[in-house]
């Protein structure tokens, strides 16, 4: 599907340009790494061996678009991206309409083999009905998932009338506030170890096997904690976007890990002192509205100057977040089969798409 003349051959890590690799470690130099330390932290890191990638540009990426492919409205875009923002319309169709045109022949691949491993060219026992082709998208805190799960969610049904693509966030697996504090866990939010990964596991076994009316604890970021006997259930759908910072870990606690239930995986990219910034602003946006309200986890904040809301985001940034990207999703990236790299303003600057 690419033209190999424009698009460069390289590992995301390998130095085949003239400017720095994209896919370096983001700020993985101890000078700049907090003085926070994760029990998770391995003292020697094992090299990392990275598989390779064509990469692509903006421009090379959006060469790739069809004039036939089917656009979203800019209002069921704007309502889906929940942003406000010209410019989502723009991404949508320099970007997602490649991506899905992509998936889309994947999927179509999957289908063809299912049909001739199942449905007599090798016959392997009754033919089996396709099962939910499962999309899993990976990347930092605040560095955009699910704004970007409900865009490829809007753009992958509108791309074929009827297709039913739902969406799963990871958050409804953390274990609740009450088990956290518990386990003393409270202040690794995130971390592979807050996560109830048999119960995701089970649901994405669940989901492959073809079965419906899963349910799915759901989170409130409002309250901060699993919301008590409230769930989403999960239908048998044409196609699940399972979305999370942890979708690509390998924590092994079962024979299977989440990435075995995937037909197909992304990871978005971007320089961490970006997510930073996004990650502080969002906060002194929930600070002047959610957090504004007494049921909010956060309503203790409610008060504070720009400058304090931003110290504490900066800090919460630091002894959480960014410790659980450096240690524990980051090292993921080379599982993904795509990367998006997105630059300052949350456009997707650079798609690396691996060859293995
Ligand atoms: N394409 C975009 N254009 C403009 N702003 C965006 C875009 N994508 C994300 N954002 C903004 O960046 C911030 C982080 O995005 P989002 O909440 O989707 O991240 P996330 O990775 O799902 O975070 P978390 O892991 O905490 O759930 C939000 O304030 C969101 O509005
Ligand atoms: C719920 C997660 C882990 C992921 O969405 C994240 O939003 C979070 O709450 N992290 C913990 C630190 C913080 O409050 O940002």
């Amino acid at each position: 599907m690419h033209n190999s003349a424009i698009a460069r051959r390289c590992g995301v890590r390998q130095d085949c340009r003239d400017k720095p690799p994209r896919g370096a470690p983001l700020n993985s130099s101890p000078a700049l790494r907090p003085s926070f330390t994760s029990p998770l932290h391995t003292a020697v890191t094992p090299p990392r061996v990275e598989p390779p990638y064509v990469i692509f540009d903006r421009s090379q990426w959006a060469a790739l678009r069809s004039p036939d492919d089917q656009v979203p409205s800019r209002a069921s875009i704007e309502m889906l991206g929940g942003v406000n923002d010209p410019a989502l319309q723009i991404e949508v169709e320099e970007i997602f309409l490649p991506l899905t045109r992509f998936i889309n022949a994947h999927i179509r691949a999957a289908h063809e083999l299912s049909r001739i491993v199942y449905s007599g060219g090798i016959d392997l026992g009754s033919p089996i009905a396709a099962t939910p082709y499962v999309i899993g998208v990976a990347g930092s805190v605040a560095v955009g998932k699910s704004t970007f799960a409900r865009l490829l969610r809007a753009v992958l049904s509108t791309a074929v009338p009827g297709r039913r693509v739902e969406l799963v966030t990871t958050d409804g697996f953390l274990y609740p506030t009450r088990e956290l504090q518990e386990r003393a866990l409270m202040g690794r939010k995130g971390f592979p170890d807050s996560y109830d990964l048999p119960a995701m596991l089970e649901f994405l076994s669940a989901v492959k096997s073809g079965k419906s009316g899963l349910k799915v604890p759901v989170y409130s970021h409002e309250a901060y904690d699993v919301v008590p006997d409230e769930f989403e259930t999960v239908n048998r759908p044409d196609i699940l976007i399972f979305e999370g910072l942890n979708v690509l870990q390998t924590k092994n606690i079962a024979a299977a890990v989440a990435s075995d239930f995937f037909d197909f995986s992304i990871y978005l990219d971007a320089e961490s002192t970006l997510i930073e910034r996004w990650y502080i602003e969002r906060f002194l946006k929930l600070q002047r509205t959610v957090f504004q309200r007494e049921t909010s986890y956060f309503h203790h904040y409610k008060d504070l100057s720009e400058s304090e809301a931003t110290q504490v985001a900066r800090g919460i940034w630091q002894q959480i977040n960014l410790p659980n990207l450096l240690d524990n999703i980051e090292p993921t990236r080379g599982r993904a089969r795509i990367v998006l790299r997105k630059g300052e303003k949350h456009q997707i600057e650079e798609i690396s798409v691996r060859q293995t």
